[in-house]
C-alpha cells in the first residue's frame, strides 16, 4: 500500500494507524477548531477532519517535491446535540460528566484524505477529498460526585473530548456501545482502510 502523511498530534491515532500496517510519517496541521455559529455537529467534525488533512498537505507542497496523500480526522462527543470538547478545566469536567452519566450519547469520528499530483513543484490536477463520518453511541453508568473528582484526578480526561478514554480508566463507566470502538478512540480503522483502498 502506498505511503501517506498523518497529519495528527495524537499519540492513539499513530497507534491506531499502525495497527492497520500503513506505512506513514507525520505531518504537522494547525487549524483553528472553533465550531462556527449554528453549526450542526456532523459538519462541523467533517470540517475538522477535511481541514487537518488539507493543512498537512499544504505543508508539503510547500517545503517536498513529491506529495503524500494526507490523513486528518477529529473526534467530537455529542449530547443533547451539544459538542462537548475537551474539558478546560476541573468545573468544566464535572459538567461534561454531569451531562453523560447515566445516559446515552454520541460519538462522531470524521476522516478525511487529501491527495494530488505535483509536477515541477506544481499541484497538476488539484486537490482530491476523500471522506467519511463515524457514529457511535456510547452508553455511561451513573457517576458519583466523587468518583468524577477522583477520574478527574487520575489526569486522563484533559486531552479528551468529552472529559474521557475510553481505552483507558474510563472503560468501568461503560457497560456498552454501538458503533466503532476505534473512532471513539479517534480513528475508525475499518473506514479508514477503505478510504485507503480507494486511493
Ligand atoms: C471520547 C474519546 C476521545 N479520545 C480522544 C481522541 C482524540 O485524540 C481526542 C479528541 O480530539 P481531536 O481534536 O479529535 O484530536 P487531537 O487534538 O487529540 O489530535 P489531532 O487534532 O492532532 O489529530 O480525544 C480518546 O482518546 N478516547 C475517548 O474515549
Amino acid at each position: 500500500m502506498q505511503k501517506i502523511a498523518l497529519a495528527s498530534a495524537s499519540p492513539r491515532r499513530r497507534e491506531l494507524l499502525a495497527q492497520l500496517a500503513v506505512n506513514f510519517e507525520l505531518v504537522k496541521a494547525e487549524v483553528d477548531e472553533t465550531q462556527l455559529p449554528g453549526e450542526i455537529a456532523t459538519d462541523y467534525v467533517l470540517r475538522l477532519a477535511i481541514s487537518k488533512a488539507r493543512a498537512g498537505f499544504q505543508v508539503q507542497t510547500q517545503t517536498a517535491t513529491e506529495v503524500l496523500p494526507v490523513l486528518g480526522a477529529d473526534t467530537i462527543v455529542v449530547v443533547d446535540g451539544e459538542v462537548l470538547g475537551k474539558p478546560t478545566d476541573q468545573a468544566d469536567f464535572l459538567r461534561m460528566m454531569r451531562l453523560l452519566s447515566g445516559r446515552q450519547h454520541q460519538v462522531y469520528t470524521a476522516i478525511a484524505l487529501v491527495s494530488g499530483d505535483l509536477v515541477n513543484g506544481e499541484l497538476v490536477t488539484g486537490e482530491r477529498v476523500l471522506s467519511d463520518t463515524v457514529k457511535t453511541e456510547v452508553w455511561f453508568s451513573a457517576l458519583t460526585e466523587a468518583q468524577m473528582l477522583d477520574y478527574w484526578r487520575s489526569g486522563e480526561p484533559a486531552d479528551k473530548a468529552g472529559g474521557y478514554g475510553i481505552q483507558g480508566l474510563a472503560s468501568r463507566f461503560i457497560p456498552k456501545i454501538a458503533g466503532s470502538y476505534f473512532a471513539v478512540v479517534g480513528l475508525p480503522l475499518y473506514e479508514t482502510d477503505q478510504l485507503l483502498q480507494q486511493l
